[in-house]
């Protein structure tokens, strides 16, 4: 990895322990995937630092359903560079509360560098399972197939779940001195008896994955000091049936003749719709030329639904 890539972590990381311990009184609410010391968590305290104050939620979904005039943001990650779209995260954008009153603001980018981390004394020998969110497996299969081919990958909700997994001893669970967790080294600053046997160990030399940050609603402000990159984006979740097949070319069409750009497009199964009638997540940008983006954007989500689809717009940024 470039060192330059490295200082910025590192860099963040002393961030990112400034911010995580931050005093709570009277700041909005952030949701978060965690707990402590994930890489949603970093992601969030780079982009909100001392704004807000940081609410742990036990999955991608529970940051979601935390959404409330109480806990106003929220931060999911929803692609990464190496292993591709976060499954998890489409599949909750597929709910109809998103959308309407969990709507997203934007996103946010993490350099993301992964450790094998296990219990204080336990060797790379001793490890029979690795633990971690799925992206992290993923993220990391050459090393992996290369160190601990005979190792099970067992999925866990988050990198520092699975690191925190190592400090329990359930009986008839795992025995955390078979275990490794795969997850940021800052893990180990935070939860005692933790080592890291390896750094770096993602598959590539750059590594990325980008959040999208999410309010209650668009009327939030985003607190003053969040400054998210790149304006004038929108995401919408796209349904028209399989024979529609009018439908769902008219949504490049429409697109384009608005002088937008078709950025990204992902596809789930959708919830009740027959086999393979699928749902689309469009992320549509404004080309160079960012004049009367919202009404150009209206009038393209106008066409594709006149067109047989069904259309919500998930955010506007
Ligand atoms: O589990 C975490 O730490 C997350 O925030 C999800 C994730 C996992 C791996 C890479 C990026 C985000």
């Amino acid at each position: 990895m470039q060192s330059r890539t490295i200082d910025a972590m590192n860099a963040s990381l002393v961030r990112f322990r400034r911010y995580m311990f931050a005093s709570s009184s009277k700041k909005p609410k952030l949701a978060f995937l965690g707990p402590l010391g994930t890489y949603s968590h970093q992601a969030a305290c780079e982009c909100f630092k001392e704004s807000v104050e940081y609410i742990s939620q036990p999955t991608i979904a529970d940051v979601q359903q935390a959404l409330s005039v109480d806990v106003p943001f929220g931060i999911i990650p929803q692609e990464n560079s190496i292993n591709g779209s976060v499954v998890e995260t489409y599949n909750l954008l597929r709910n109809p509360a998103v959308g309407r009153d969990c709507v997203v603001r934007g996103y946010t980018v993490l350099g993301i560098q992964h450790s094998l981390v296990v219990r204080r004394g336990v060797k790379i020998e001793d490890v029979e399972n690795v633990l971690s969110h799925e992206q992290a497996l993923g993220q990391c299969r050459t090393w992996l197939a290369v160190h601990l081919p005979m190792a099970s990958l067992v999925p866990m909700d988050s990198t520092a779940s699975a690191a925190e997994k190592l400090l329990s001893s359930e009986p008839g669970g795992f025995n955390p001195r078979k275990c490794a967790a795969i997850c940021s080294s800052v893990v180990v600053t935070i939860y005692d008896d933790l080592e890291v046997l390896q750094k770096g160990i993602q598959d590539g030399e750059e590594n990325f994955t980008r959040f999208y940050v999410l309010s209650f609603g668009t009327d939030v402000p985003l607190p003053a000091t969040v400054v998210l990159p790149t304006q004038n984006m929108a995401l919408l979740r796209v349904q028209a049936p399989l024979e529609s097949l009018a439908g769902r070319l008219d949504i490049t069409k429409a697109v384009n003749t608005h002088g937008l750009d078709l950025l990204r497009i992902d596809r789930r199964p959708s919830l009740h719709a027959r086999p393979f009638d699928d749902v689309y997540f469009l992320e549509i940008g404004a080309t160079s030329d960012n004049s009367e983006w919202s009404d150009r954007l209206q009038r393209a989500v106008e066409r594709v639904k006149r067109s047989g689809a069904e259309v919500a717009v998930l955010g506007v940024w």
